[in-house]
């Protein structure tokens, strides 16, 4: 079983970020690590921040010359602003009075969409500072770090994740485009919306650009694929063991999003039965589908071909043409309290979605094949992959020549 946890704020001294059960002798690198944060910060229309926040990565155990030592990993990643907010997130008591007139500010007009309101409610706070430094996607960098550790698990076993962007406000890449390959992560992070798509690419860019100019923001659709999954991950025999259960939950678990398709998802439900599911032929390099619109599970395991999920993020709360709330410090109304912020943030949610699948899929290789070795987990996973019937024996691509 892997379990993880992140703590930090968005602007306190660092996030700090533990793996726990991930076997010894994986080799991490932490340029690798250090790759995958830079990655996150990418995307046409994200905020100032993005521009110097430098995600200094340090390790505090777990991780010795280059291999996991099957302890804890712990990461920690140190927020560049810390210096200019010291006084504000001091862990000892301040007079308030001192703070600094703007970051020290009680933040009284909550933002609606965001957590503010119902944060000050539930935890008894006067103003949402406490709210939103916890609240905020910053936590999001510690989830990328853990995520890019389950991935160098992941690698060893033959399974490589790409996510890319499918949607930006109503601009959509069009049905039955290519999808990307794990080859195409370069290409992928060189685009400015991270799209497959060059011309949908371009139309997303004046998008973001037409929402900025109009002080506003802008959500969209991102897709994680993983390649090289074996069958069997996951299962139908209870909720909480269902793969696509917990792929859902995962991505759930991002700020913002707000739905989660896997494979066709909701357009599967316009479909007849007839024309829903992925049909099974035998050829001579075993059972094959003929189309993939399942997405690469069926009753809550892998099938062994690709997996395929999305997650939808809602525009960001924090607009600059501020939305109408209420100061709660006077009960009039007012305008929505405003910063910086970003325009969208929908690239770096993709980045953020493929650690979350890649920690969820560590975990189920975990759970199907254990080891306290990846050796050993290597060996577990081949012993099951020959241990399936030639006659039950899938191909792992579908064969849209069969369709
Ligand atoms: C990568 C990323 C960046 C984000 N950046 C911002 C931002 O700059 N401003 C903002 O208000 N919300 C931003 N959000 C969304 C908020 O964190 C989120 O809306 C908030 O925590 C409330 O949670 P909810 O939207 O799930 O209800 C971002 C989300 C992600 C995934
Ligand atoms: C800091 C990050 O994202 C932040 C997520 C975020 C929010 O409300 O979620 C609000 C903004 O924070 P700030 O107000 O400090 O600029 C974003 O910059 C990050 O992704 O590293």
């Amino acid at each position: 079983m892997l379990r993880w946890l992140t703590a930090g704020e968005s602007h306190g001294p660092e996030l700090v970020a533990i793996l726990e059960g991930l076997p010894a002798g994986v080799p991490v690198s932490l340029d690798d690590i250090r790759a995958d944060l830079a990655r996150r910060k990418l995307g046409y229309g994200r905020g100032a921040r993005m521009k110097f926040e430098e995600d200094q990565l340090d390790v505090s155990g777990g991780i010795r010359f280059g291999k996991t030592m099957g302890s804890p990993v712990a990461l920690r990643i140190g927020n560049t602003e810390w210096p200019r907010w010291v006084d504000v997130m001091s862990a000892s008591p301040v007079d308030p009075e001192t703070l600094p007139k703007g970051r020290g500010a009680a933040l009284t007009r909550p933002r609606p969409g965001h957590a503010d309101l119902v944060g000050m409610q539930k935890y008894d706070f006067p103003e949402a500072r406490n709210v939103l430094e916890r609240a905020s996607a910053r936590e999001t960098a510690a989830r990328v770090a853990l995520g890019s550790v389950a991935r160098c698990f992941l690698g060893e076993l033959g399974i490589r994740l790409v996510s890319h962007t499918l949607s930006i406000g109503t601009v959509r890449v069009p049905d039955g485009s290519a999808l990307p390959s794990p080859d195409d992560v370069a290409g992928l992070d060189a685009d400015p919306l991270r799209c497959f798509d060059a011309a949908t690419s371009a139309l997303m860019v004046a998008e973001v650009d037409k929402a900025h100019d109009d002080g506003d923001t802008l959500g969209g659709v991102v897709e994680v694929l993983a390649y090289g999954l074996p069958p069997g991950l996951g299962s139908y025999t209870h909720w909480d063991r269902r793969l696509d259960s917990r792929l859902a939950g995962a991505l759930m678990g991002i700020q913002a999003i707000k739905g989660v398709e896997v494979g066709d998802g909701f357009l599967t439900t316009t479909r007849r039965g007839s024309e829903a599911h992925d049909e099974l032929f035998q050829t001579a390099e075993g059972i094959t589908r003929s189309s993939d619109r399942a997405g690469g599970t069926e009753g809550g395991m892998s099938t062994g071909t690709v997996l395929r999920v999305r997650a939808g993020m809602k525009p960001i709360a924090t607009i600059p043409h501020a939305l109408r709330t209420v100061d709660v410090a006077r009960g009039e109304a007012a305008e929505a309290h405003h910063q910086r912020s970003d325009v969208c943030a929908v690239p770096a949610a993709g980045v953020v979605a493929e650690a979350m699948v890649a920690l969820v899929l560590a975990d189920a290789m975990l759970e199907k094949f254990g080891g306290d070795s990846v050796g050993e987990t290597r060996r577990n996973l081949r012993a099951y992959l020959d241990s399936i019937p030639e006659l039950l024996t899938t191909t792992t691509a579908a064969d849209p020549e069969l369709a």
